[in-house]
């Protein structure tokens, strides 16, 4: 087992470790593919696109059916069509993973701060945290949107280091897919990825990490503040 020490703070990541969104993002896409005369995409398919925020799941799932440039001029109407479905339905076809909130009061209880740092924008990064109660056990929140650059750049993870006043070595991100992984990593914190979210449909064995935790509780009991 890895043991991760002196660690002060941890940046949680959301989709794929706090919440299995799957089935908003696909209800979200199929509505608004509907109401641009596509066909509807499996779960599955989607979902291996998410990871990388909600513009760049606007093109690969318009790339399904369009070309490049002609996927272009489709973008700003699928983007908004998609943003006021999601916002609809947000946390309806959601659900937490075993032990997020254990494991986030165990952090807690041992003295970590906490971050929420994901490629979601902001504003169905909120309500969705307020929804299934996890909003309270962030100090900080930022979304894909919050920065000019989202993960995998570590300028989100950095940021959260400054308002912590931590240097990056005493924080640990934890999160299902590489672009977490590498943010922390050129951000220079440390690093734990959970096995069951979506990685692009990759393998996470093959992302390189501190570690692979099976829940957020589990990696509670990795980290030490000491
Ligand atoms: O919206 C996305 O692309 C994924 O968001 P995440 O960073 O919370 O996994
Ligand atoms: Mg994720």
């Amino acid at each position: 087992m890895t043991q991760l020490n002196n660690i002060k703070a941890a940046i949680i990541d959301l989709d794929g470790t706090m919440l299995d969104t799957a089935g908003d993002f696909h209800v979200a896409v199929n509505r608004m593919r509907a109401e641009l005369g596509l066909e509807p995409l499996a779960q599955e398919t989607i979902v291996n696109f998410v990871g990388k925020g909600t513009e760049n799941l606007m093109r690969r799932v318009l790339a399904v059916d369009y070309a490049e440039d002609e996927a272009e001029q489709y973008f700003k109407q699928a983007l908004d069509s998609y943003t006021e479905h999601y916002l609809a339905i947000n946390g309806d076809f959601s659900a937490l993973y075993p032990g997020v909130k254990e494991g986030l009061q165990a952090m807690k209880d041992k003295g970590l701060r906490l971050a929420c740092v994901t490629n979601k924008p902001v504003s169905f990064t909120l309500p969705l945290l307020d929804k299934k109660g996890l909003r309270g056990f962030f100090d900080v929140v930022y979304g894909g949107d919050s920065f000019p650059k989202k993960k995998p750049d570590p300028m989100p993870l950095l940021q959260v280091c400054k308002d912590f006043g931590l240097a990056p070595a005493q924080v640990v991100a934890i999160g299902d897919s590489s672009n977490d992984a590498q943010a922390a990593r050129a951000a220079g914190c440390r690093v734990l990825n959970v096995p069951y979210g979506y990685n692009h449909g990759e393998s996470i064995h093959d992302v390189d990490s501190d570690g692979i935790v099976q829940t957020l509780f589990e990696a509670a009991q990795q980290i030490s503040v000491d």
